[in-house]
């Protein structure tokens, strides 16, 4: 299967420091709807994973969460395109739990939704070292994109491999360029 899993803040949609914490304030990053699309019209399935450490730290509850992953879906599907399983971890980073980027359990999680064993080969998009560490981890191939913390993570050492694009619309312009 066409998989490629996906980091939500800075990747689909605008990130801020101050976290996104209301509906109003996930704002799409322009193309990256379009981006998503067009990968589901070319038939990849398609994951979202996503920290959102903002829930326990009170910024926001899990309904507007669940708004915020509504209205994402929604602005996707009115462009014709799809967003297959989304996956989050709830908890703070003191909480020691084993899905919160870096760590891989949001990307295990994937693998054993889609009945994969790992994800070998599946494109891992990211604004962050630690989107791209933990989708590695379970094989994944990562692409580091230039919006979000995109430009802050160029600073430092990427993982091997590691490829950069502007945006996520121009990771699926590699893709589907690759895939004809
Ligand atoms: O990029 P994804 O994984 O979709 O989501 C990242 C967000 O949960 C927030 O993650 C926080 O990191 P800490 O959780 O405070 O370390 C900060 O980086 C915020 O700026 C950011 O909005
Ligand atoms: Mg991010
Ligand atoms: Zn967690």
């Amino acid at each position: 299967m066409k998989l490629i899993v996906l980091d939500r803040d800075g990747v689909i949609n605008e990130d801020s420091d101050a976290y996104v914490k209301t509906l109003e304030e996930w704002i799409p990053i322009p193309g990256s709807l379009q981006a998503i699309a067009r990968l589901s019209q070319a038939g990849w399935t398609v994951a979202v994973a996503t920290n959102q450490s903002g829930l326990a730290r009170g910024m926001f509850d899990a309904s507007t969460l669940d708004d915020m992953h509504f209205k994402m879906q929604q602005l996707v599907m009115e462009q014709g395109g799809r967003i297959d399983l989304i996956v989050h971890c709830p908890h703070g980073p003191d909480a020691g739990c084993e899905c919160r980027k870096p760590k891989p359990g949001l990307f295990r999680t994937i693998a054993e939704h889609f009945g994969l064993a790992d994800l070998k080969g599946v494109p891992v998009v990211g604004d962050s070292h630690r989107d791209l560490h933990a989708g590695l981890m379970l094989g994944g191939t990562p692409y580091l994109v230039r919006t979000g913390k995109g430009l802050r993570t160029l600073e430092g050492t990427l993982p091997s491999g590691t490829q950069v694009f502007d945006d996520l619309a121009a990771v699926v312009d590699h893709l589907l360029e690759k895939s004809r």
